[in-house]
């Protein structure tokens, strides 16, 4: 919940174990500091201990606290100890009982806070106010501080900023990418209002650029001086991304290039990397998400067809989806709801996408893959990651799709097939998680299948043993409910028409000119490809070191 500091707030979250040491002690200090004889004792004692600053607001004594979650504010004359339900004194600041009268107090999450600095005895504290239900902008509070002893509160500074930082770099160097063209084509100006500010308030270094032509951020990728930066910022959709990826890939020192970060505010129609790294739709909370972002290691996948290789971050589709995506032009005059309206119009029409493909399995079983996804314990950095500025892009474990299918690859034949979609990253869009049990580095993909009913031909499994491959057949009602079911955080994991599939590659020829391919939302060649996993190849930055992966986050 936000707490604001000019505002007050509900309550501090409750940290029941520290909190109750921290009230004994406080308390303790407290009643000794109403004495008037040890109350200035009380404020040395209490400054170098630097978890508290003493300081004058609107002419009244005050101190600010850092707890374990937030910046409290007190002032000196709240100070007297009251009856409390929980503890039987327990001063109006901390006091966690349930009680109406109780004073609240002003606080802010530590989550929040962007800068703070101290000069000529005044210090700033620059947050992230939230001034919506989803929007958080800048706001600064000042304050006079008691003891002109600057070096006393850069300690303190210091502390705080620590604590609000955590694990993530502070005043981090970003290379923004601006595609003012993107989406609806507002770029620039969710950026100017809603992103720009933040990063500024949190004195982050910015250098930025408007892309000026279609690929030029696979130019400027290939291009930049890697070691200047801590993370490479797309403002556009998931295809600004997708390029920086593909240019970071074409350089001699591609596994260096790749560990720099690459993140995503949303600008464009898809954004799924913005759902899946910060779990927010919105500009300013992403932003906020990225200035207290925490490395993070990701997959990423090679994609070859014909002699070309192309690296994907996020998904590779073939079937309803990418021809809803990419074959709904005669729509263009729906807006946002052309994708909709296709869907309904395939769902209804129960097209199909004759199509082979070859499969390398890890795991069909979707009990163990939930089983897998609890746990997802992995490596925190505050830092990137160093990689070999002498290797490029790793080589192929499987060969390119000209090379004969590996011999452990499941072989199957689909006649009526609805639905092929894999994917590295839970959220496909802002509102569908079509992934959930997506890992950022286990080194697989997840994979979903849908068949249409019976009124087709039938697949035919070359072994006939994988029913993984080979779901029941969904029908109108049903595929229309597993669709809906994406936008429901991913519930479609447990339907029994959808298969979900963790595999390391894959093969898709389609057998027919029926529908797209897509990699990344982006259209490829309507030809044979094949798509194998590079394990932690690249790096984005996420709240805590995971993905968002909606309902899953709930599984038991
Ligand atoms: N100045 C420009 N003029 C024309 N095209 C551009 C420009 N800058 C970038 N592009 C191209 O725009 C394409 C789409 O980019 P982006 O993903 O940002 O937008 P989008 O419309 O939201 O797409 P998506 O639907 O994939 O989210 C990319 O192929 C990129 O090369």
């Amino acid at each position: 919940m936000p707490i604001d500091i000019d505002a007050g707030s509900p309550s501090v979250p409750p940290n029941a174990g520290t909190r109750t040491l921290s009230i004994i002690i406080t308390n303790t200090l407290r009643f000794l500091s109403c004495n008037p004889s040890v109350k200035s004792a009380f404020r040395v004692m209490s400054e170098s201990t630097n978890s508290s600053i003493f300081v004058l607001l609107d002419g009244k004594e005050a101190y600010l606290r850092i707890t374990e979650d937030c910046l409290v504010l007190q002032y000196a004359h709240e100070d007297e100890p009251r009856q409390c339900k929980t503890f039987q004194i327990c001063p109006p600041s901390i006091c966690i009982c349930r009680s109406k009268k109780r004073t609240r107090p002003r606080a802010v999450m530590l989550r929040d806070i962007l800068w703070a600095e101290a000069s000529n005895g005044t210090l700033e504290i620059n947050y992230a106010k939230h001034t919506s239900k989803t929007e958080v902008a800048p706001a600064t509070r000042k304050y006079q501080l008691m003891f002109d002893n600057q070096s006393g509160a850069q300690m303190w500074i210091e502390q705080l900023l620590e604590a609000s930082y955590g694990k993530s770099l502070q005043r981090k160097r970003l290379k923004v990418l601006i595609n003012p063209f993107s989406g609806p084509g507002n770029a620039n100006t969710v950026w100017k209002i809603h992103a720009n500010p933040l990063f500024l308030a949190a004195h982050v270094t910015l250098s930025i650029t408007h892309t000026k032509y279609r690929e030029h951020a696979i130019t400027i990728a290939e291009e930049l001086d890697i070691d200047a930066y801590d993370a490479i910022v797309c403002v556009s959709g998931d295809g600004l991304p997708h390029e920086v990826f593909n240019g970071l890939a074409k350089r001699k020192d591609a596994r260096k290039a790749l560990k720099v970060p690459v993140v995503l505010l949303p600008g464009g129609s898809g954004n799924g990397m913005t759902m899946s790294t910060f779990g927010t739709p919105t500009v300013s909370h992403a932003a906020l998400a990225m200035i207290k972002g925490i490395y993070t290691p990701i997959d990423l996948c090679s994609v070859t067809q014909g002699s070309k290789r192309t690296l994907s971050f996020l998904t590779q589709s073939f079937g309803i989806i990418a021809d809803c995506d990419l074959g709904t032009e005669g729509l263009r005059w729906a807006g946002g709801q052309r994708f909709v309206m296709g869907l309904v119009q395939r769902v209804l029409g129960l097209k199909v996408y004759p199509c082979d493909v070859a499969v390398k399995i890890i795991d069909s079983d979707k009990d163990t893959i939930k089983r897998k996804i609890k746990y997802d314990v992995r490596k925190q950095f505050n830092t990137k990651e160093d990689g070999d500025a002498t290797e490029g892009i790793p080589d192929l474990a499987f060969g390119t799709v000209q090379d004969p299918v590996p011999s452990d690859w499941t072989v199957v034949k689909y006649e009526d097939l609805t639905n092929f979609y894999a994917g590295k990253c839970p959220w496909v869009s802002m509102d569908s998680c079509f992934f959930p049990a997506a890992i950022t580095d286990d080194g697989l993909l997840d994979l979903v299948i849908v068949r249409a009913p019976k009124s087709h031909q039938s697949s035919v499994s070359a072994d006939g043993s994988h029913s993984a491959l080979l779901p029941p057949p969904a029908g109108r009602w049903q595929s229309i409910k597993y669709l809906t079911a994406t936008e429901e955080g991913g519930k479609h994991f447990n339907m029994d028409c959808v298969s979900y599939l963790k595999v390391a590659g894959f093969r898709l020829t389609p057998r027919k000119r029926e529908g797209y391919v897509s990699i990344d939302g982006e259209p490829i060649l309507h030809e044979a490809f094949q798509v194998e996993v590079h394990q932690a190849l690249g790096a984005t930055l996420t709240v805590d070191g995971k993905f968002y992966q909606g309902h899953s986050q709930t599984w038991p």
